[in-house]
């Protein structure tokens, strides 16, 4: 699903109204009558008090429709108009003179904090009070008013996006922002319902299609794309009959140290088990035994060193190279490391200590070679590319790394996104569960197997992350949260390629 701005989501609007021959508050009344639709199916004509808060932009008249069809419903509503200015907009106000038509009073009027109703923990509260015109922080009785609602440990709905959010910027933490239950959101989903710094204030969200000129969406370049299944069906490619190992690629993982031999066998369980034709491990001597007896599918060559990594030496011609996983950063590993970066050509995969040793010595970022997928996690991000003010710094940055060096940045997180000097691709799979040691591992292993079987770094790395997800997905469903473990997450790779193809009752990823 494509993501776009503020800016497009308003141009869009505009092209409609002209194709469609329709004016603007004839889709305002459409858009709106859609959320009134979701809250009419869950509330069943329940008897709670529907409080619902409205700007006096277009977010505002949103909520006067839906306030004044829930009335025609005979919901118990109180509308209140968050006067914070005095420029209406036309659509909020041909609505406004609508809800007066129908109750022959006009919704309650706030200017001050003197104004603000009791909002109690029963009620359902729409906030209507922004949406994507947001370009600044709330004025200051504004921002006590979200305050008073986020505090009233009401059942909050947003629409559109919840106040005090923009749609394309970061927003200062320090600022007040509703903090929705749910969001129910037109046409796409907002880049920052994703960030790390601002997912949380969205609650769970619901898209609705508002029919917005499909011809004009198709062709806008967005400003970030949401993989969900559809979106890695398309980049999966079937299996010829007639193939062989040799067809699917020799994977080399080159990692692991005395301790931690767990991590790259993780890597490699999940590789083989996500369809890599042949797997390699390069470890120190100390790994044999652990790898031969772990995972008897894999082969295994030995440094000279016991315990950590001093010379990367091997005489195979590898379909990709995966390294970092349990590595260390000890001196002789950095420089087996430069070593192999200096005469390696293929395609590379760089996890954890890789990224770690390549944060610590930048000059071996121009030996990486072009497509080298790296995916660190914050922490690892954070010494890569330095601190970041917000999370669209972070991005700008992780995407100035890529474009130097042609690199495709996998970022970790509840929502990992991949960034590409040009794309950011956002995942949709994935669960809590897979915070457990390992998980990160394993996604190193998915994303080397699709490389060594033929696709694109690209394509392995925004298919690996989806796979990656679901997995974990499969996996938590049997297991719990609580009681998935990386290793499980290694083991639902293949059902999570099956489920590719499983139709879903409700459409979902
Ligand atoms: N036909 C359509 O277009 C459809 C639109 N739809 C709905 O419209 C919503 C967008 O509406 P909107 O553009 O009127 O913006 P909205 O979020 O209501 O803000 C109002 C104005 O407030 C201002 N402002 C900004 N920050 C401020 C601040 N901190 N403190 C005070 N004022 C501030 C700013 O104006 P400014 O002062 O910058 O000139 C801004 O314009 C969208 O989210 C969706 O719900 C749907 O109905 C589908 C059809
Ligand atoms: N709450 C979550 N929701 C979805 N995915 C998650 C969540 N927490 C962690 N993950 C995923 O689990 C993996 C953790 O990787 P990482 O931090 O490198 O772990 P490790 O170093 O233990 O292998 C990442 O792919 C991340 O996206
Ligand atoms: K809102």
């Amino acid at each position: 699903m494509k993501i776009f701005s503020a800016h497009q989501l308003k141009e869009a609007d505009q092209i409609t109204l002209e194709k469609q021959g329709i004016s603007s508050v004839d889709l305002m009344e459409r858009a709106a009558t859609l959320v009134y639709e979701e809250i009419h199916r869950r509330l069943q004509n329940a008897d709670i008090p529907v409080k619902i808060f409205c700007g006096i932009g277009n977010n505002g008249g949103d909520g006067l429709v839906v306030g004044r069809l829930l009335i025609e419903q005979g919901y118990n509503v109180t509308i209140y108009v968050v006067n914070y200015s005095d420029q209406r907009s036309s659509e909020f106000l041909t609505n406004y003179d609508r809800v007066k038509n129908l109750t022959k009073n006009w919704p309650v009027l706030l200017k001050s904090e003197e104004d603000f109703p009791e909002i109690s923990v029963g009620d359902f509260v729409v906030d209507a009070i922004f949406g994507i015109g947001l370009n600044r922080p709330l004025g200051d009785w504004v921002a006590s008013l979200v305050r008073h609602i986020n505090s009233s440990g009401a059942f909050v709905l947003a629409i559109d996006m919840p106040s005090g959010l923009m749609a394309d910027a970061a927003t200062d933490p320090k600022n007040d922002i509703i903090r929705a239950s749910f969001t129910i959101t037109f046409q796409t989903p907002k880049l920052v319902f994703f960030l790390p710094e601002t997912a949380e204030f969205v609650g769970d969200y619901l898209v609705l299609d508002i029919g917005l000129d499909r011809d004009h969406l198709l062709k806008t370049e967005p400003v970030a794309r949401l993989i969900g299944k559809p979106e890695a069906k398309a980049l999966y490619r079937p299996r010829n009959k007639f193939s062989h190992k040799g067809t699917y690629g020799h994977a080399l993982l080159v990692g692991g140290s005395y301790g931690k031999m767990g991590s790259i066998c993780l890597s490699g369980t999940a590789a083989l088990r996500s369809g890599a034709g042949m797997l390699t491990f390069y470890v120190p001597a100390c790994g044999y035994e652990i790898l031969q007896t772990a995972l008897p599918e894999a082969m295994v060559l030995t440094d000279v060193h016991e315990k950590t990594l001093s010379k990367i030496e091997f005489d195979l011609d590898p379909s990709v190279i995966g390294f970092g996983v349990g590595v260390g950063t000890s001196k002789s590993t950095q420089q087996a490391f430069e070593q192999l970066l200096k005469k390696n050509k293929k395609p590379m995969v760089i996890d954890a200590d890789g990224i770690n040793i390549l944060s610590k010595n930048k000059e071996f970022l121009k030996l990486l070679p072009e497509g080298t997928v790296l995916t660190p996690h914050p922490g690892e991000l954070k010494r890569l590319i330095g601190e970041w003010k917000d999370d669209f710094d972070k991005l700008e940055k992780a995407r100035q790394l890529a474009r130097e060096h042609n690199l495709i940045m996998v970022i970790k997180g509840a929502y990992t996104f991949t960034v590409t000097s040009e794309e950011i691709y956002i995942n949709n799979s994935g669960n809590p569960g897979m915070a457990t040691a390992g998980s990160g591992d394993v996604l190193t292993g998915i994303i080397a197997s699709l490389i060594s079987q033929g696709y694109e770094p690209l394509v392995a790395a925004v298919l690996g992350v989806y796979l990656h997800g679901k997995a974990g997905d499969l996996a938590a469903e049997n297991l719990s949260y609580e009681g998935t473990i990386a290793g499980d997450i290694a083991a639902h790779a293949g059902p999570a390629i099956l489920d590719l193809f499983k139709q879903d009752e409700n459409n979902e990823n």
